[in-house]
C-alpha cells in the first residue's frame, strides 16, 4: 500500500511520460493534494492569508514541476467569485467551488487580445424576453485561450465578455458559465473546448481553449455584486468600473508570493550542488575546490540569496497594504485603488522579472548537470519565465505604474500623498539637499531621486512633445522606454527600502550573528543594485568614480562574509527533497548517485540494444539504406 507521499511523488518521473499521461497523472496528483486541502478547509474555514499560502508557488509546484490542472480554480475562479459575486450568487455556489464539487477556470484572454482587455471580442447580449444573456464568439481571435484547467479539466468557468444590452455595449463584465455536464463531462451545447497544445512549461496546468456559439445563459449568471443587469435590461453600473479588475490585482500579489517560491526553489539547488560540486584548482597542487568557493559563482548565486530574501519582505509588504485598501474598498473608498493597482503592478513585474533572471543564472551557474530535467533548473525557469508574461506582461504592467506616478508627479504640490509615493515629495522639496554617501540610507536616498528624476523628465518630455502638436498617445508611446524606466526605478527604491526597514526591525529580535548575516544580505542586495544601475546613478545623483571603486571592494567584501552561510541560509527555506526534486539540491548531497539512479530510469535503458539499431542503423551502416 503506498502512503499519500509516494502516491504523491512517487512513479514515472513526468520528463518520461507523454503529453497525456502527463495530464492525467497531474490530475491523479492533484485529487490527492486537493483532497487534502479540502479538510483542511473544512476544518478550519481557511481565511484568506491561509489561503493565499495554499496558493502559494510551493502549492502548483509542489505537485509536479508543470503547475496543477486546478491551479485556476484555487488561483483566479473562487478569488474573482468571492470579489464580483453578489451574496445569492456566492449562496448559490462559493461552498461548492470550496468543496471541490464544481472545477473553475478564469477565460479573460483570447486569441486575439491578453492586455488589451477593453479590446475582447466574445459578446454577451440580454434577451429580455428570457432573462438571458447569449455567449457568442464572434469570430476565430473571440476564441477564449489560455485558460487554466480548461482544456479538460473544469466544468465551469468565468467568462469575461462585452455585456450588451438594448442595443448598447457597457464593456466588459464577468458570467460564470457552466462548460460541461457535471455528470458526463460532455461539453455543453454550443460549446467548443479543448486543450492548447504542448508549451514551454506548465504543461500539467492544461490551459485550454473555448469558443461560444449563441450559448444562453440565465441573467443571474452575470457576476452582480458591483454592475448589474435588471430583469427588463437596464443596466446598472458599478461604483466603481475599475472594480471589475480587482481580482487581477489580488492574483499578483500571489504571483510575487510564487516568484520567491520558484527562486527559493532554485537557489536552494545552485547553492547546495555549488558545496558539493568541486572541480579546478586555485592553486596548483591543491585539491580542487568547491565551486562556491569562486567569487563569480559567489556573484550568481549570492545576490540571488538576497533578492529572495529581499521580495520575501516586499510581497508581506504588498499583501498588508492590499489587505489595507481591500477593507478600504469594501466599505466604498476608493481613494487608494490607484496606488495598490501600481503597486502590484510593478512588484508582480519586478519579483517575476528578478526570479527569471535569477533562475536562469541558477541554472547556468550549475554547468551541464543544471541543464538535465532532474536538477528541476530547466522547469522553474520555465515557470519563472511564464510568470514575466501570465497575470499582465510585465511591460505593460510597469506602464500602468508609470501612468499612476506621473498622475501623482502632476498633483504633487496639491496635498499629502500615499504611502508608498511620499518620498517624492520629501526628495523634490524645496532645499532638500543630497550628497552621494556609500551607506543603504545613502543608497536608498539616491535610488529615490533617481525615480523622482525619471518622472520629472517623462513629465516634461511629455509636455514638450504635446506642446509641439504630438498626440498625448503619440508622446507616450514616443518615450515608452523611459516610462518604463521611472516604474522599475520607483519599484527598485521601494523594494530596497522596504528590505532595509523591514529587515531592521526583524533584526532587533535576533541573535547578533543570524543579525549580522542578514544585514549583511541587505547590504549585498542594495549594493549589487546600486552597481546594476550605475548609469542612473551617474546622471541623476552625485555620485563619483571614486564612491564606485569603494562600493566595488564593498561588494566583494560581504560575497567573501556571506560565503560561509550560503547552505545554511538556503536550509532555512526548509524545502523538503520531495518539493525540490532535484538531483543536484537533494539535502543529503549525493548528486552523482542520484544522476545516475535518474538517468536508468530512461526508457531508453530498459534494454542494452534499442529496436531502431535493427530496423535504422544496422541496413544504414550496412549502405543497405
Ligand atoms: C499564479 C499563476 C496563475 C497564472 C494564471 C494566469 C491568469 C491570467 O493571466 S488572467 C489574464 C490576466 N490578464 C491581464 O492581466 C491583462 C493585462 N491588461 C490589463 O490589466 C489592462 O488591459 C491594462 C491595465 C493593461 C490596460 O487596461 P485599460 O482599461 O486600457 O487601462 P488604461 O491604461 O486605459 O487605464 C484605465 C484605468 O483603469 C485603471 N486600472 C487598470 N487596471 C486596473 C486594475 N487591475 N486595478 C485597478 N485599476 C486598474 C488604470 O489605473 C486607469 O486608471 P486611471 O489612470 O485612474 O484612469
Ligand atoms: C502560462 C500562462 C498561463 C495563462 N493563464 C491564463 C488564464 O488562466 N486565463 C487567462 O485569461 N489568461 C491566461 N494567460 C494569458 C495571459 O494573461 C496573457 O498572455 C497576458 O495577459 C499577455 O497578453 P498576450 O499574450 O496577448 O500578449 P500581448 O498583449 O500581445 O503582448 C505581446 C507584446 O506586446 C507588448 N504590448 C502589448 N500591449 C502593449 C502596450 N499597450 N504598450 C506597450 N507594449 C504592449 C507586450 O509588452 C509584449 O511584449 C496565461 C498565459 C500564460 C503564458
Amino acid at each position: 500500500m503506498l502512503t499519500k507521499r509516494e502516491e504523491l511523488f512517487g512513479g514515472t518521473p513526468d520528463e518520461y511520460l507523454s503529453h497525456k499521461e502527463k495530464y492525467e497523472n497531474s490530475t491523479r496528483k492533484a485529487v490527492i493534494l486537493f483532497s487534502l486541502l479540502r479538510k483542511i478547509q473544512e476544518e478550519n474555514n481557511t481565511d484568506l492569508t491561509n489561503y493565499r499560502n495554499l496558493l502559494s508557488g510551493v502549492l502548483g509546484a509542489s505537485i509536479s514541476q508543470d503547475g496543477s490542472p486546478f491551479g485556476l480554480h484555487y488561483i483566479m475562479f473562487m478569488p474573482v467569485f468571492m470579489s464580483q459575486a453578489d451574496e445569492e450568487q456566492q449562496e448559490r455556489w462559493l461552498h461548492r467551488a470550496l468543496n471541490c464539487s464544481i472545477i473553475g477556470s478564469y477565460a479573460q484572454t483570447e486569441l486575439g487580445h491578453g492586455t488589451f482587455i477593453r479590446g475582447l471580442e466574445t459578446t454577451a447580449t440580454y434577451d429580455p424576453s428570457t432573462q438571458e444573456f447569449v455567449l457568442h464568439s464572434p469570430t476565430l481571435t473571440s476564441y477564449k485561450w489560455w485558460p487554466g484547467g480548461l482544456g479538460n479539466t473544469a466544468n465551469y468557468c468565468i467568462v469575461i465578455a462585452q455585456l450588451y444590452s438594448k442595443g448598447e455595449c457597457h464593456g466588459i463584465h464577468s458570467f460564470i458559465v457552466q462548460v460541461r455536464d457535471e455528470d458526463t463531462h460532455m461539453p455543453l451545447p454550443g460549446i467548443k473546448v479543448g486543450e492548447i497544445g504542448v508549451k514551454m512549461g506548465l504543461n500539467a496546468v492544461n490551459n485550454g481553449f473555448i469558443g461560444f456559439e449563441n450559448v444562453r445563459i440565465p441573467r443571474t449568471n452575470m457576476l452582480m455584486k458591483h454592475a448589474k443587469i435588471l430583469e427588463d435590461g437596464t443596466y446598472v453600473k458599478s461604483k466603481n468600473s475599475k472594480l471589475i479588475y480587482g481580482a487581477m490585482v489580488f492574483v499578483r500579489v500571489v504571483i510575487v508570493f510564487d516568484s520567491v517560491n520558484y527562486l527559493a526553489k532554485a537557489i536552494t539547488v545552485a547553492t547546495r550542488y555549488s558545496a558539493v560540486r568541486r572541480q579546478s584548482q586555485l592553486k596548483e597542487g591543491e585539491p580542487e575546490r568547491q565551486i562556491l568557493d569562486y567569487v563569480t559563482q559567489q556573484d550568481k548565486i549570492l545576490t540571488a540569496i538576497a533578492g529572495c530574501f529581499a521580495m520575501k519582505m516586499n510581497a508581506r509588504m504588498l499583501w498588508d497594504t492590499f489587505n489595507v485598501i481591500n477593507d478600504q474598498l469594501h466599505k466604498g473608498n476608493m481613494e487608494r485603488l490607484g496606488e495598490l493597482h501600481a503597486l502590484a503592478c510593478c512588484l508582480k513585474a519586478i519579483s517575476t522579472s528578478d526570479s527569471s533572471l535569477f533562475t536562469a543564472r541558477c541554472r547556468v551557474s550549475c554547468g551541464g548537470h543544471g541543464y538535465m530535467v532532474s536538477s528541476t533548473l530547466p522547469a522553474t525557469s520555465a515557470l519563472t519565465t511564464a510568470s514575466c508574461t501570465y497575470e499582465g506582461d510585465n511591460t505593460v504592467l510597469l506602464l500602468q505604474t508609470a501612468r499612476f506616478l506621473l498622475k501623482t508627479w502632476r498633483q504633487i504640490d496639491t496635498g499629502p500623498l500615499t504611502p508608498t509615493v511620499e518620498y517624492l515629495k520629501t526628495v523634490s522639496a524645496p532645499g532638500f539637499s543630497y550628497k552621494w554617501e556609500n551607506s543603504i540610507e545613502g543608497i536608498i536616498r539616491g535610488f529615490q531621486i533617481v525615480s523622482m528624476k525619471k518622472i520629472s523628465s517623462c513629465l516634461n518630455l511629455m509636455t514638450a512633445k504635446v506642446m509641439s502638436g504630438m498626440s498625448q498617445a503619440d508622446a507616450w508611446n514616443t518615450i515608452s522606454i523611459q516610462l518604463v524606466s521611472a516604474g522599475e526605478s520607483h519599484c527598485r527604491a521601494i523594494v530596497i527600502s522596504t528590505f532595509h526597514e523591514d529587515m531592521s526591525k526583524a533584526m532587533r529580535s535576533m541573535s547578533a550573528s543570524l543579525a549580522e548575516v542578514m544585514g549583511q544580505l541587505v547590504e549585498l542586495y542594495a549594493v549589487y543594485w546600486t552597481l546594476e544601475r550605475l548609469g542612473d546613478l551617474l546622471e541623476y545623483t552625485s555620485i563619483s568614480g571614486a564612491d564606485v571603486v569603494k562600493l566595488r571592494s564593498w561588494y566583494e567584501e560581504l560575497l567573501r562574509k556571506i560565503r560561509p552561510n550560503a547552505v545554511g541560509l538556503v536550509d532555512a527555506f526548509d524545502i523538503i527533497d520531495e518539493l525540490l526534486q532535484s538531483t543536484l539540491g537533494a539535502y543529503d548531497g549525493r548528486v552523482y548517485e542520484r544522476l545516475m539512479e535518474e538517468a536508468l530510469k530512461s526508457p531508453l535503458n530498459a534494454e542494452p540494444v534499442n529496436q531502431s539499431f535493427h530496423k535504422y542503423l544496422k541496413p544504414f551502416m550496412q549502405g543497405k539504406l
